[in-house]
């Protein structure tokens, strides 16, 4: 007899985790910056900087090539969402492997959900112009449970578990911050070796590090019978 499945609730960030947004990211970014005499970032270099939101994206992209002042900062901010939102989903294709993974999690009766530190609202139409937002039981955006409360804090993972109707969760990220939420949350974290990595995926902290998503359900299994 096989066991059944060990987790009720899967949650996943969204940048680098679902979906390679960077191609968009980085030409709202580059958008905002040449508007202002800056250069432009290339598509890599930005990976980096996403994570913590777009606001986040924007002070670290103005820093690289000179001042990040707060009044510079709101004034491109809305230069930067109104492109972002302009062009949302065109070009950001799923991770290979994502599609068949959650339809798998899903014939187990498994809840999905997000959790992003990008705006709820920006989160939900990417999600729906890639024809993917009605997979999750609820999307959970950064500015969601209120200023600051965003991950790395657990709230938004405690947020998600409750609007899942509880029980056992585990969270799939690509950045530190999301594994830093998971473990503030107490569930088991999966880090994803093809995302936005600051740093090596091992290196992150995660219970486990996947090169693929046909990799995920194997691991989510592993990790469920040893806690
Ligand atoms: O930095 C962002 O805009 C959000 O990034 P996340 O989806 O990886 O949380
Ligand atoms: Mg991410």
């Amino acid at each position: 007899m096989t066991r059944p499945f060990p987790f009720d609730i899967v949650g996943f960030d969204l940048d680098g985790t679902l979906l390679d947004t960077s191609i968009e990211l980085a030409a709202s970014l580059n958008h905002a910056l040449g508007s202002i005499g800056r250069p432009p970032i290339a598509t890599d270099g930005v990976k980096a900087l996403v994570g913590m939101g777009t606001r986040h994206m924007l002070t670290l992209g103005l820093q690289q090539s000179g001042e990040a002042e707060g009044e510079t900062i709101r004034a491109l901010h809305p230069v930067l969402i109104d492109h972002y939102r302009a062009n949302l989903g065109s070009n950001c294709p799923p991770f290979p492997g994502l599609v068949d993974a959650i339809d798998q999690l899903q014939a187990m009766d498994v809840k999905l959900a997000v959790v992003t530190n990008k705006f709820e609202s920006l989160a939900v139409q990417l999600l729906g112009n890639v024809g993917l937002a009605e997979r999750f039981v609820t999307i959970i955006g950064g500015d969601t449970m209120g200023k600051g409360n965003g991950k790395p804090k657990p709230d938004p993972i405690h947020e998600m578990i409750a609007r899942c109707g509880g029980g056992r969760a585990a969270y799939v990220g690509d950045s530190i911050h999301d594994v830093h939420a998971s473990r503030a949350a107490g569930i088991p974290s999966v880090a994803v070796a093809f995302g936005f990595l600051s740093q090596p995926a091992e290196e992150l902290g995660a219970d486990a590090v996947i090169n693929h998503y046909d990799e995920l359900i194997e691991n989510l299994e592993l990790l469920g019978a040893i806690r």
